[in-house]
């Protein structure tokens, strides 16, 4: 069999455990008597004394070191008296990080913390996802790119502008790690609902790195986040005397083009291992993209595959609630961009793998843009929603719903307020349960609020969203919001992609991943009318998501080792657990 970890013949098990952290997970996961220093010529982990131990993030466990290190390391009288466990460190991380007064400052505190002991920030996200996810992802996340040029402390991740034409490769050697599994690079150019932010865009490939690493247990230094800083069409941020990124108009056409195809081809000549994630690029250029390397590099777009995935699992999810049989489901979807386009077209292959024929799948989804309902005689219809196109005569939004009557309604439109009072009103009209599915981030962006969408439906929506809300209690009833997010997809997607070594991401993976995520929905969450599990188990759910990859790359001969027939334990065996 050949390792996983090297590709070469050695015996993968006795690699596995080599590594640092496997050794402590083995030792029992949290002991703090394992000699790293002593580790650190093998993994290229400089031996590092004094200060220098206490600055670098990576080997650094502050008032953690035992006495014993701290004589051996140089470290007495660096460090105040008291030895203590990450436990007792994580308790004073989240005394700190709750007295802070505002999310921005809790971003800033926690962005600290992992330039100051990696193994503290991830073990604590991991074991605080609920409370820590939306402070390192949607929502601040998106407050923090806004924020960026004033918030700027350290770089993080990798920035490409068009003055590098020519020497990506090269310059990818001033990278630390040459081992890097996952890449999540964007341009920029469609941040969450946000618009054009540039370079300030970088916090998006930070924060799916950081998820990556809790959700999935990918280790940090498999994790590359990329900005191509290709320019930017706003002109607020290029005449920002502050701004970061590459002042000048976003590069377009060939040029454009020319830049990501130098990076694709660098990231396989460097990083042959690697798995590109495009991430919130503009509708145009993510399928541009998708269409030119999804067939030959292994890539996957998060936007458009990841959201596809997480939106089918909540509607498979959402029958369960309803009652109502998949195949029987009619679906409309209010936008026309990479997302909504993604879910069309993930639900087109669902219906007819459930066995529909390919024009009654069609017929079964529709699209709502801001002139109403797509029609068959409109003249300009975007190419890939024109196969969707509805028969009817032209309609707005609310008519569109009184016609066709769908049972799930999902927005992507990246606009506040897109589901108002008469059309959440009219899906309830139209349907006992109406499943109202709004995936738009940040918060201030989301189509309808959870409270919305039950009040105006009289509690009876079932009801997601790709950003928390807390739960809501109309008539002395509580309704749990899921979050429709892809990070129950992405994090596995990439587990699986290392675990497997697949050459490709194909389709089949994500209707496989969407399943799955659907079953890990517990019954007691469906009765309380959540479609999606709890995220305090995203990190079961991504390791169950990364073997259906593992499955399908296996069955597809896509996969790159012999895998073994214990999926599970093999996947398990690979996902790094921070600790001492
Ligand atoms: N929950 C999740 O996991 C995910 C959520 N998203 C969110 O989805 C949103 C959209 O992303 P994406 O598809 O990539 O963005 P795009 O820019 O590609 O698409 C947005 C689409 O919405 C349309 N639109 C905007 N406002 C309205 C309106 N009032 N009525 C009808 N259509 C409207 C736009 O039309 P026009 O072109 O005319 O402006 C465009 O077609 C973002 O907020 C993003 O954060 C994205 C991926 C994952
Ligand atoms: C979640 C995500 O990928 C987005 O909003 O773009
Ligand atoms: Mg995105």
């Amino acid at each position: 069999m050949i390792c996983s970890i090297c590709l070469n013949g050695c015996q993968p098990v006795l690699r596995l455990k080599s590594r640092p952290d496997e050794v402590w997970r083995e030792a029992g996961n949290r002991k703090s008597n394992i000699d790293i220093n002593s580790l650190a010529g093998e993994y290229k982990m400089k031996p590092l004394r004094g200060k220098a131990l206490l600055n670098d993030p990576v080997q650094n466990k502050s008032t953690a070191f035992t006495r014993e290190e701290r004589e051996r390391y140089g470290l007495q009288g660096l460090l105040p008296y008291s030895v203590t466990d990450i436990g007792k460190q994580q308790q004073r991380v989240l005394a700190n990080l709750r007295s802070k007064n505002s999310n921005i400052e809790k971003y800033g505190y926690l962005n600290d913390l992992l330039e100051r002991n990696q193994r503290l920030f991830y073990r604590t996200l991991i074991d605080y996802i609920g409370e820590i996810m939306p402070l390192v992802y949607t929502p601040t996340v998106g407050e923090a790119c806004m924020k960026f040029t004033q918030i700027f402390r350290k770089p993080q991740g990798f920035y490409i502008t068009p003055e590098d034409r020519g020497k990506i490769l090269p310059l990818f050697e001033n990278w630390p790690e040459n081992d890097v599994r996952i890449i999540v690079v964007t341009d920029g150019e469609r941040i969450l609902g946000l618009g054009d932010l540039g370079a300030n865009g970088m916090g998006i490939p930070i924060g799916k790195m950081a998820l990556y690493v809790a959700c999935a247990g990918i280790r940090p230094e498999y994790c590359m986040p990329v900005m191509l800083d290709v320019g930017t069409s706003n002109q607020i941020l290029r005449e920002d005397p502050l701004y970061l990124g590459y002042p000048r108009p976003r590069l377009t056409g060939q040029d454009y083009l020319s830049l990501v195809e130098e990076f694709v081809a660098a990231v396989q000549n460097k990083f042959p291992q690697a798995l590109i994630q495009f991430e919130d690029f503009s509708s145009q250029n993510a399928f541009r993209l998708l269409d030119r390397y999804a067939g030959s590099v292994r890539c996957f777009n998060d936007d458009i595959q990841g959201t596809a995935a997480v939106t089918l699992a909540g509607i498979y999810a959402s029958c369960r609630i309803t009652h109502k049989p998949f195949v029987d489901l009619k679906i409309m979807l209010l936008g026309t961009g990479s997302a909504a386009t993604g879910v069309a077209e993930l639900l087109l292959s669902a219906f007819m793998m459930a066995g529909l024929s390919e024009a009654e799948a069609r017929s079964r989804i529709s699209f709502v843009d801001r002139q109403g309902l797509v029609v068959t005689v409109r003249e300009e219809i975007k190419p890939r929603v024109r196969s969707f196109a509805s028969e009817h005569a032209a309609m707005d939004f609310v008519g569109a719903i009184t016609a066709i009557r769908p049972d799930v309604l999902i927005g992507a439109t990246g606009t506040a307020g897109a589901f108002d009072e008469i059309a959440i009103r009219q899906m309830a009209r139209c349907q006992e349960h109406p499943v109202i599915i709004a995936l738009s981030n940040p918060t201030s962006h989301t189509e309808c609020t959870a409270d919305q969408a039950y009040r105006w439906s009289d509690g009876r929506a079932v009801f997601a969203s790709g950003s928390p809300f807390a739960p809501v209690t109309l008539d002395g009833r509580t309704r749990y919001p899921a979050q429709g997010n892809n990070v129950y997809i992405y994090p596995g997607i990439g587990l699986g992609m290392v675990a497997s070594h697949a050459r490709l991401v194909v389709e089949h993976m994500f209707l496989a991943t969407a399943e799955e995520l659907a079953n890990c929905v517990l019954p007691e969450e469906i009765e309380r009318g959540s479609i999606y599990p709890e995220i305090a188990r995203v990190r079961d759910v991504s390791q169950k998501i990364a073997v259906k990859v593992c499955q399908v790359a296996r069955q597809e001969g896509l996969a790159g080792v012999d895998l073994p027939d214990d999926l599970e334990t093999y996947v398990y065996t690979l996902m790094y657990e921070p600790g001492y």
